[in-house]
């Protein structure tokens, strides 16, 4: 059994990881911390978990990290980097569902964050761990940046019209929204039921820190210069996601070839499922589940291309895909745990 540590488990990642863990027959829980709940015993706090879990909260001192296997570290950007240093020495592996190691530039990290990275010398070695497009390098890794929430849509979106040269990498667009969830557990007053419900809005339109971790990681797939604008939205659900994104070809193709283009590219992956040309996917399609659901679209006379992606922020947008890693980390089936079928209605 694969020892597992949770750094930050009363937060929503934290408690969807032991959600999805309690379950998982490869994985033992073994400390779960919260630095408020310190000897609150999970259950008491999640009755969702009565019977599943039977560990309490410990404090982040109290506990010896280091006896774990792997540490989940779902907490704000900054913790892991101050942790990861000690766990890896001691043989730990080290998954962070933050932001810490998932752009390679220290100086952006620092501009976006506005934080001082304070393990540089890590930096190169955490390994993306966007399973599907770079499986042979988490297998491998000892330290995994698990992607952004809004990152995973973009580029499962566009890397497939981008690997193939089929479109303008130069101008691409991608408009999502977010249920409340992906903004955390935390108390804040956009958060707030009277102020996220029954309305809708547009957040970080001059610059948001998913647009350079996005653009760096299409940059890899290639050569031509990638330049994307990206506009999210809060919208009044809890969780889930919807990605439309906009992309202008620039080589002839048709729509049948364009579908058998995706259908290709990801008919290994279990947790991507293609939808037929002209689909309109809905987010309660993925609730709960660690799927992305996308679909192409080729609006009349308009030279673009149209992907919609969609997915639970909280399961293949965080928690769901931190454990997808863990699995190919330790050598086990990549959907080991991770086979709920979303929740309908
Ligand atoms: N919500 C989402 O959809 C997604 C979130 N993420 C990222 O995952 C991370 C966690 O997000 P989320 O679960 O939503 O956040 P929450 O605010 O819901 O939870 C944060 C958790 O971290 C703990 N914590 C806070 N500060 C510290 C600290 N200094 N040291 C140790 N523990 C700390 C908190 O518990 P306590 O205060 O008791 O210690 C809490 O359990 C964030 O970096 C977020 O950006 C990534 C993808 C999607
Ligand atoms: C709705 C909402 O507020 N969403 C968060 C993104 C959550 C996520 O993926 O966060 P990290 O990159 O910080 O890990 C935001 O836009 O800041």
């Amino acid at each position: 059994m694969i020892k597992v540590g949770i750094v930050g488990g009363t937060g929503y990642t934290g408690v969807e990881l032991l959600r999805i863990l309690s379950a998982h027959p490869g994985a033992q829980l073994t400390a779960i911390t919260s630095r408020k709940e310190d000897g609150l015993p999970v259950a008491d706090m999640y009755p969702s978990l009565r019977g599943h879990v039977d560990l309490a909260f410990s404090a982040p001192d109290k506990v010896d990290l280091t006896q774990c296997d792997v540490v989940f570290f779902a907490t704000p950007h900054g913790v892991a980097m101050a942790q990861a240093p000690t766990l890896l020495a001691a043989g730990v592996k080290v998954i962070d569902l933050a932001a810490d190691f998932r752009l390679k530039d220290q100086a952006s990290f620092e501009q976006w964050y506005k934080i001082p990275h304070t393990a540089p010398e890590l930096l190169e070695r955490a390994v993306y761990g966007l399973p599907e497009l770079n499986r042979e390098a988490i297998k491998s890794a000892t330290l995994v940046a698990n992607p952004g929430c809004y990152p995973t849509t973009m580029q499962l979106g566009f890397y497939p019209l981008l690997k193939a040269g089929l479109i303008d990498a130069g101008n691409l667009i991608a408009d999502a929204k977010s249920g409340v969830s992906g903004a955390g557990r935390k108390a804040e007053i956009g958060t707030l039921f009277s102020e996220s419900s029954d309305n809708f809005k547009a957040y970080g339109v001059s610059g948001h820190r998913h647009t350079p971790e996005t653009s760096a990681q299409l940059q890899r797939y290639t050569d031509q210069k990638v330049g994307l604008v990206f506009t999210p939205h809060l919208v009044p659900m809890i969780r889930g996601m919807h990605a439309t994104l906009y992309a202008r070809l620039t080589k002839d193709i048709d729509d049948a070839a364009l579908q058998a283009l995706f259908e290709q590219q990801y008919k290994l992956d279990a947790f991507v499922d293609v939808m037929p040309f002209g689909s309109h996917p809905e987010t309660r399609s993925t609730r709960g589940s660690n799927m992305v659901r996308l679909a192409l679209h080729r609006p009349e006379g308009s030279g673009l291309v149209v992907i919609l992606v969609v997915q639970d922020n909280l399961v293949k947008g965080a928690s769901g895909q931190a454990v997808q890693c863990m699995n190919l980390m330790f050598g086990l089936p990549e959907t080991t745990g991770l086979q709920h079928i979303a929740l309908l209605p």
